[in-house]
């Protein structure tokens, strides 16, 4: 495998090595800081723990402007590498479900040690991937990447060795999963099914009976993060089920995201997440009516988006959609619909266990109401039209 090692922030991936050549004067390095890798700069540590031995390198550097006004430095390191083994058999992995997240978390499965990154065909961090879709015509982007059609959930099950699911609701999870042609009919021991759309700890446990009835083994594993994490490869995963399965699916996981937390019983992820995304639907509600008081008070919504970054209460989520938010735009990364799913379904389990939520509830209805005057399919931030409506009308 060869990859590009960068230095100093600048990322030159995509760029073949005579091309390097020429950009850069040579000169050795003793190491490299990192590596840009299955879609992300990455520690040449993070290489080594996935069993990458790293041979040799050769160095490049050079200095310029590089168009812009400031001056900089910028070095480049081409790495050679080979897996531990070398002949190592990867597994073949299934992925059922291709909307937002699952488009963008396929593909990096499908372009885990792709030749883009100068690997080589006997690279084993290659995976077979098989990609299967209500909507088939969602699955043509990846095939056309090196995927392979998948013609239900049980076949796509049957030929691979772990199957992922990233389905909408628990509804769609048990459809994929238990129905007809469900995941489930084509499972058998030494199989695994990974589902990581985010769903109820009932519906889960559901799954998870069904999956081990075959003789298969579960992991429930829904994310923390949104559309670009999901492309980046930077998702966080809830995981809990089978340990051996966590364990075999880890590198798949680390292709798809930058940590993961195994939290024991099938459950425990599904309420890990809920309970995030409560916390979170709730935080942007709150932004939302904060802005919307500014505004009315004759502040700047801008300037309320700085000083709430500067200060305890800073978030990432609202500098990335406030500046959106104030221009009435809401690209979709998180569907509203979805974050008021996760509401209820937090609500739910509150109820469940006896536990008081009445921000949440409150949340929920708010949300709902959004969802019922058609921002569905918006991004979440658009709760903040909700809250525009003259309630005094
Ligand atoms: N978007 C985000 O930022 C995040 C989303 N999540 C969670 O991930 C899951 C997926 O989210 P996202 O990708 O945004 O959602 P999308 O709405 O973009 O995609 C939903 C997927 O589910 C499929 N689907 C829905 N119902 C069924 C059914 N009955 N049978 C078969 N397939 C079905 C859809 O198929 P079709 O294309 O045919 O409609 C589609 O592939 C959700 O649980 C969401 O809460 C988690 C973290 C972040
Ligand atoms: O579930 C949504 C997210 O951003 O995480």
């Amino acid at each position: 495998m060869k990859a590009v090692v960068m230095a100093k922030g600048m990322v030159m991936a995509h760029r073949p090595l005579p091309m390097l050549n020429s950009m850069f004067s040579r000169s050795s390095v003793s190491f490299a800081e990192s590596v840009f890798f299955q879609g992300c700069v990455a520690p040449l540590s993070t290489l080594r723990a996935r069993g990458v031995r790293i041979r040799s390198y050769q160095g490049c550097s050079s200095s310029g402007n590089g168009g812009g006004s400031s001056p900089w430095t910028r070095r480049a390191f081409v790495v050679s590498a080979s897996s531990s083994t070398g002949d190592e058999k990867q597994p073949s992995v299934g992925f059922l479900g291709l909307g937002i997240m699952g488009t963008a978390m396929a593909r990096n499965l499908i372009m885990a040690g792709a030749d883009h990154l100068y690997v080589t065909a006997t690279d084993t961090l290659r995976y077979d991937v098989t990609v299967w879709n209500r909507s088939t015509s969602k699955c043509d982007p990846l095939i056309s990447e090196g995927a392979k059609r998948g013609e239900s959930p049980e076949q796509t099950a049957a030929a691979c060795d772990v199957t992922f699911a990233m389905l909408a609701d628990p509804a769609g999870a048990m459809e994929v999963a238990c129905g007809p042609q469900g995941a489930v009919k084509g499972l058998s021991a030494g199989k695994g099914y990974v589902d990581v759309s985010t769903v109820d700890d009932e519906t889960s446990k559901a799954i998870a009976e069904a999956v081990r009835k075959t003789g298969a083994e579960f992991l429930e594993a829904p994310v923390s993060g949104s559309k670009k994490p999901a492309v980046d490869g930077t998702l966080i995963f809830l995981t809990a089920g089978d340990k051996p399965l966590f364990e075999r699916a880890s590198p798949m996981l680390d292709v798809m995201g930058k940590s993961k937390f195994y939290l024991g019983e099938v459950g425990n992820g599904a309420a890990m997440k809920l309970v995030v995304n409560m916390v979170m639907g709730s935080m942007m509600a709150s932004f939302s009516e904060g802005l919307l008081l500014g505004a009315k008070t004759g502040l700047d919504p801008k300037t309320i988006i700085e000083v709430i970054g500067q200060g305890a209460i800073s978030a990432p989520m609202f500098a990335m959609k406030g500046p959106s938010m104030v221009e009435g735009q809401y690209p979709t990364a998180f569907p509203l619909k979805h974050q008021q799913k996760d509401l209820r379904l937090a609500v739910e389990l509150a109820d469940k266990v006896g536990q008081p939520t009445p921000i949440a509830a409150a949340v929920n209805d708010l949300y709902a109401q959004a969802k019922s005057n058609g921002l569905g399919d918006e991004d979440f931030s658009a709760i903040i039209e909700a809250l525009k409506v003259n309630v005094n009308a």
